[in-house]
């Protein structure tokens, strides 16, 4: 039977399309390809396309190899951009027809798989004598149109062969990689954004099958694949009024909330037409994008999602931000972020040295953000607060029973949970003396066996350390294992404290915009004169929370000034002015001072060394707090 004899409705709708154009199906087609100049134009303005598609046009051409087939894709005209294949199955002449720079819309070349896949805007197979013009007939061709965000038809990829090799399986594949592509272009368009993929069976998610959908960092929607689409049942057109919560279910920030967790699952939700979805969420927001949204997108409709409170948003921005977020003009931390991005993704451990408050954490999420682990896992185990006989099973998990009051199914410890992904194990130093030579195992063998199981797991994890201790010292003292010392410090960073960066007044613009949902506040001089002159103990977590409760303070003022300042503030300034101006106890001796004198210079000397803890003072010095007020009258 002639294929044509049982012709599908968009072969006939084509063919008469074909006779509209003026093609006689029996005239010898023109296979003359673009001038070379042309072609190069063509190919510059086709890029992007070009690009993702390249590989995934060698993957499917690795599925049909000897088969006589080749792979094509053309522009959105029809235009072969590249091609790539056995051509051995075309006479000479034809070769040349399926080369870069020959034109295969339907106005053309009549009904083929690629010019009515255009005309129609949906995959094509044309077969033999589907072809419009005889001098096609030899020819079978599957075509798949592959769309932008917006649902453009942006290109065409296309298998064409000799028609005995026609395979009923050619036309999925080819679907498949076009989807693939698009997949891939839509990932490439929203970068910047919260991209969710969701699908109502789990497995499904992270393949071909899934929906991604992308929202601005508000909520808004701005785009959704073709199974996105689908699933939520919904034209692009149509979404354009939607948002995260009205789609989903949630407001944005149970979103951010949920990935605030150290290891967050799959998300449950529930979409607008009531059917339930598994989904993940990629949360890759540059620091501006995310600015952005706290102004722009408050002023979205009432669907918009609750705007989140101005720290929430902060420590949200913070958390999901790559290393540039971190730049703020600082000498040291320039040499610092230049070290780890060139070890990025090369599995050597980084160790993060500083005091505390300075950002060691921050720093590794946004080490990890920038890897190509982002996708994956960052599992954050602060080895200083857990306590010293919860941490093994914190760390390696345990089985069934494996203990009394072990959770009765068992528990997967931070280890696995990591991963694929980022293991950040933050005061390192403080971790149990026994439990190191356990982990140094895990770090060496890349397996797990969690308590009370004898089967071991493997994992791979990134590894970034932290600690504000000098691990030498503790070496030294016979608290840290020297052999897990060197397997930890492949890349050893050093945080600078804030009193010795030379960006705070970025600093502190940074931390004001941030913290106050819009750029409103600024500091006087003499508060940042202050600032440059105080030594901050508590480094950035310090100064963040003091700028947060003068923002409070300030209101409607736009200047934050001294009386803005919480008072604990103010002491220390007085105090460190007052210490300015104590003398030194010898040389109190030598000028004749009193005892009185020297008594008040002790006690402003223990108390800096104290850090301005009068409690601590008192005690080191076997006085009472009282004492310490009488003797210094103006600390009060
Ligand atoms: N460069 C920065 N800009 C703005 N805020 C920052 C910066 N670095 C750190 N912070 C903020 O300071 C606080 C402390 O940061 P982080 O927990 O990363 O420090 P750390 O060195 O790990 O502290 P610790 O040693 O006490 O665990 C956090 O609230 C963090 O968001």
């Amino acid at each position: 039977m002639a294929w044509a004899d049982n012709m599908p409705r968009i072969i006939e709708t084509s063919h008469t399309r074909s006779q509209q154009y003026g093609l006689r199906r029996e005239s010898a087609p023109d296979y003359s390809p673009l001038a070379r100049n042309d072609l190069s134009l063509l190919i510059e303005q086709n890029r992007l396309l070009h690009a993702h598609a390249v590989p995934a046009m060698e993957t499917l051409y690795q599925q049909i190899v000897n088969t006589h087939n080749m792979v094509i894709l053309t522009d959105a005209q029809g235009v072969i951009v590249h091609s790539l294949g056995d051509d051995d199955f075309l006479e000479k002449a034809s070769r040349v027809a399926l080369q870069p720079g020959v034109a295969w819309s339907e106005q053309s070349r009549g009904t083929n798989a690629i010019g009515t896949a255009i005309a129609e805007g949906t995959p094509a197979l044309v077969h033999a004598d589907q072809h419009y013009l005889s001098a096609n007939h030899f020819l079978t061709c599957s075509a798949a149109p592959i769309a932008d965000h917006l649902g453009n038809v942006i290109g065409v990829l296309d298998v064409s062969g000799d028609q005995r090799s026609y395979h009923k399986h050619t036309m999925a594949l080819v679907r498949m990689s076009a989807l693939m592509i698009e997949n891939q272009l839509f990932s490439a368009a929203f970068e910047d954004a919260i991209t969710i993929r969701f699908h109502a069976r789990p497995e499904f998610i992270g393949t071909l099958m899934e929906g991604i959908a992308s929202f601005s960092p508000g909520g808004r929607f701005l785009a959704a694949n073709r199974n996105g689409l689908f699933q939520l049942g919904l034209s692009t057109a149509a979404l354009q009024s939607h948002t995260f919560s009205s789609l989903f279910g949630l407001p944005v920030s149970a979103l951010f909330d949920h990935y605030r967790t150290a290891s967050p699952g799959l998300l449950n939700l529930c979409m607008h037409n009531g059917v339930s979805v598994f989904g993940r969420a990629q949360l890759r927001l540059s620091n501006s994008v995310f600015q952005q949204s706290l102004t722009s997108d408050r002023t979205t409709p009432a669907t918009a999602p609750a705007p989140m409170s101005a720290s929430q948003a902060a420590s949200t921005a913070r958390r999901l931000s790559g290393l540039r977020y971190l730049r703020t003009g600082d000498q040291q931390l320039e040499l610092v972020i230049e070290k780890v991005t060139r070890v990025l993704g090369k599995d050597i451990p980084i160790m993060i040295m500083g005091e505390t408050g300075t950002g060691k954490e921050l720093l590794a999420q946004a080490i990890h953000n920038d890897s190509p682990r982002a996708m994956s896992p960052f599992v954050a185990v602060n080895c200083a607060s857990i306590p010293e006989t919860l941490i093994e099973s914190e760390l390696f998990g345990y089985e069934d029973g494996a203990f009394t009051g072990a959770r009765k199914k068992g528990a997967i410890g931070k280890i696995l949970q990591a991963n694929g992904g980022t293991l950040f194990l933050d005061e390192i130093g403080d971790m149990p003396f026994s439990l190191q030579a356990r982990l140094l195992r895990v770090l060496q063998e890349r397996m797990v066996t969690p308590l009370g199981s004898d089967k071991s797991i493997p994992v791979n994890v990134e590894l970034i350390c932290a600690t504000n201790h000098n691990l030498r010292d503790r070496i030294a003292k016979g608290l840290f294992r020297e052999d897990l010392y060197y397997r930890l410090n492949g890349l050893v960073v050093k945080l600078p404290p804030l009193r010795e960066r030379t960006d705070l007044e970025t600093v502190v613009k940074k931390i004001l915009a941030t913290e106050s949902n819009n750029g409103r506040y600024h500091v006087s001089a003499e508060i940042l004169q202050l600032f440059r002159q105080h030594r901050w103990p508590g480094n950035f977590r310090q100064l963040t929370n003091l700028l947060r409760t003068a923002i409070v303070m300030a209101g409607d003022e736009h200047e934050i000034c001294l009386r803005h300042m919480p008072d604990d503030f103010l002491d220390d300034i007085e105090l460190a002015a007052t210490q300015l101006a104590a003398p030194d106890p010898a040389q109190m001796v030598a000028s004749g001072a009193n005892l009185e004198e020297m008594e008040q210079s002790v006690i402003l000397k223990s108390l800096e060394a104290h850090g301005g803890n009068v409690s601590a003072t008192a005690r080191a010095l076997g006085v009472s707090r009282n004492t310490i007020y009488r003797k210094v009258p103006n600390l009060k």
